[in-house]
């Protein structure tokens, strides 16, 4: 298979609610006639994320959304990885390029080396690795570790900043998003704190609006082997495979991703984090009763303040014909009428936190909204 024809793959990774959906919405509406296959992955048992690129995307047969509710995208147990992407080379001429959101909790190995085994190595390549970045939140400091005593506070801080940086450390380009409101001199000390904890990011892309130009998302081709004998050397052979050399897939920086065998991170780094640590929880919940949006809106940002949670999103029920969107990141919650839906369902929130306990939040939200969540 010649270069030109293995199908370009750009993973889009970065910390929970960072906007990875927000900037794949609106690459999708700048895509022009590109065709794309898009791969989300969801933390959490209700699948938000794809019901609002489906939205997005409406009946386009040119975008084709491939959605892992339950899954995490080419993790230990997921079955799906490779069959998925094995069905998008069997229409690869309907397919220009394959885009794939990580979960929020996961890096991105996971799916860089799968796309090296024998079953994917000779349909796909690797363009770029894009890691988003919540810059307010890197400017708060909410990715910084706790240098403090021991407490719950510290090691959600801990947690966090560690994910934080191994999701930079694998980006070959990272996109400082939500800059709407900064100034010159906040994204310059952004990008100071992004090259301070990953000095070989290659290419730092500023997205005002959570928009990014497709040019400088797509087709960067940071992976592209070297075909000439002077750089022979960048090719490994997989173990056992019958391809004799892979894409290799080495950063200029000399960061190697060449093959199973000559890999550097180790299994570690195919877990994803909340196998790795399984302070990180998810759980749903629900609610029968109507909502008001302003008193659930408040209630959310108490549950914030007073427990370990990062994210919370879903649909809540504001009327018996209607459901509107909650979108939450730590204390920062919007409630979104412009993504009404017509649901009949019940209200239901996905939380993510570290030791979050579904109890104690559960009670809290009742108690703030005079509404059952459960
Ligand atoms: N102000 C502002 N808000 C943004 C921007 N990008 C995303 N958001 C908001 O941030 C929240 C999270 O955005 P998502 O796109 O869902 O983030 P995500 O990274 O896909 O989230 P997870 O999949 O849960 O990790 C939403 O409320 C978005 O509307 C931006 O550039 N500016």
């Amino acid at each position: 298979m010649q270069y030109q024809q293995l199908i370009p793959v750009t993973i889009v990774t970065g910390f929970l609610g960072s906007g990875k959906t927000t900037l794949l919405s609106s690459l999708i509406k700048t895509r022009q006639s590109r065709r794309l296959a898009l791969l989300i992955n969801e933390f959490g048992e209700v699948s938000i994320d794809g019901a609002l690129i489906n939205d997005c995307v409406g009946g386009d047969e040119h975008v084709c959304i491939h959605d892992f509710p339950y899954g995490l995208i080419a993790y230990g147990d997921d079955e799906h990885f490779i069959p998925t992407m094995q069905a998008i080379a069997g229409r690869r001429a309907n397919v220009d390029h394959v885009l794939i959101e990580t979960s929020g909790l996961a890096l991105p190995t996971a799916v860089m080396e799968l796309l090296q085994t024998p079953e994917l190595a000779g349909d796909f390549i690797l363009d770029a690795t894009l890691a988003v970045v919540d810059t307010p939140l890197l400017l708060s400091d909410q990715f910084d570790r706790d240098l403090g005593p021991h407490s719950q506070q510290a090691a959600v801080q801990d947690s966090v900043a560690t994910l934080f940086e191994r999701q930079l450390e694998f980006a070959d380009v990272v996109v400082l998003n939500k800059i709407d409101a900064l100034d010159e001199e906040a994204l310059l000390l952004a990008e100071q704190r992004v090259r301070d904890r990953a000095p070989n990011v290659r290419f730092l892309e500023l997205a005002y609006n959570a928009q990014l130009d497709i040019r400088l998302a797509l087709g960067l081709r940071l992976h592209q082997p070297t075909f000439t004998a002077a750089h022979n050397h960048r090719f490994t052979p997989m173990p056992g495979s019958d391809t004799p050399t892979l894409p290799s897939h080495v950063r200029l920086n000399g960061h190697a991703h060449s093959g199973l065998a000559g890999h550097s991170h180790g299994l570690a780094t195919h877990k994803h984090f909340h196998e790795q640590d399984p302070g990180w929880l998810s759980f749903v919940l629900r609610s029968p009763d109507p909502q008001q949006a302003e008193t659930l809106k408040q209630g959310l940002i108490q549950v914030a303040k007073a427990e370990p949670l990062l994210r919370v999103k879903g649909f809540i029920k504001t009327a018996p014909d209607q459901s509107v969107l909650v979108q939450g990141v730590r204390t920062r919650v919007a409630i979104s009428a412009d993504t009404a839906k017509q649901f009949a369902k019940d209200s239901e929130l996905v939380f993510i936190g570290y030791h979050l306990n579904r109890n104690t939040v559960a009670a809290l939200l009742s108690k703030l909204t005079g509404a059952t969540w459960k």
